[in-house]
């Protein structure tokens, strides 16, 4: 029998596929045999008590705990581009092409020491861009996407630092979407801000949904309940 038309509409819906993911920092194994599919266009909650390999998870579906010394992982990754997936640990596989792909954020906003302007473009001036009207064009829509362009306009060239601290994490996460990552990852990005901080960026990331496809670690059920499509809670059960 061929393949079913319903796994065939199954897959064609999967963004993320992890298979037989096993993490280790030094001995110490922290992730076993994680299989899990993330679906394109949803927001995916990762939930469950602090230690439990959240924030580890996370950085193996963009490679970030790589320089982590005595850091291992078995498994596979792949994340469909182009209507193929790939897998992110392939030699083949450019590091490049996922550090645009995959845009993270994380729990302290973590600007840069330089303007509101040029911690939004930073990402653009590394991938090599230099026609300055094009930059200032997609600075201005990664601003307005983090709903953050009002707010700055008139004060592009001031220090990233006098922002508060939930424009400082609306500025990291324009500064994640310069490149039109087609998945974000955001580890507890609202857990250093005020409750109405916190709103506006749920609200961002609900809008957000229609171009990426969003994980999430959250300690917040209430924000849970609110934005997520799918909850994963860990430890994972097999
Ligand atoms: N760089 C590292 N080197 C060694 N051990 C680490 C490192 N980073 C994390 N760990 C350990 O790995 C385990 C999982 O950590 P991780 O931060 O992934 O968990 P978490 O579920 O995200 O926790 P939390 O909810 O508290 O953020 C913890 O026991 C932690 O101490």
């Amino acid at each position: 029998m061929p393949c079913t038309t319903h796994e065939t509409m199954k897959e064609n819906h999967i963004k993320i596929k992890v298979r037989s993911l096993d993490f280790w920092y030094q001995n110490r194994q922290i992730l076993e045999h994680v299989s899990l599919d993330f679906t394109r266009h949803t927001i995916t909650a990762i939930v469950g008590p602090s230690g439990t390999g959240k924030s580890t998870f996370l950085t193996t579906l963009n490679r970030l705990w790589e320089n982590i010394p005595d850091a291992q992982m078995k498994g596979r990754v792949e994340i469909e581009f182009d209507g193929t997936f790939r897998d992110i640990y392939a030699r083949s596989f450019s590091l490049t092409q996922l550090r645009r792909s995959v845009g993270m954020v994380f729990q302290t906003p973590n600007p840069l020491s330089m303007s509101i302007y040029k911690n939004v473009a930073f990402p653009l001036k590394l991938a090599g861009y230099k026609n300055r009207k094009e930059v200032g064009n997609k600075v201005e829509k990664a601003l307005k996407q983090a709903y953050l362009w009002e707010e700055v306009k008139d004060r592009l060239h001031e220090k990233a630092s006098c922002l508060s601290g939930g424009q400082q994490q609306r500025l990291c996460i324009a500064r994640a979407l310069i490149l039109e990552p087609e998945v974000l990852l955001l580890d507890e990005p609202t857990s250093s801000l005020d409750q109405n901080a916190g709103r506006i960026i749920e609200t961002l990331l609900l809008d957000l949904r229609e171009r990426c496809t969003i994980i999430i670690v959250s300690h917040y059920l209430d924000q849970v309940g609110r934005i997520a499509d799918t909850v994963m809670e860990f430890p994972l059960k097999s």
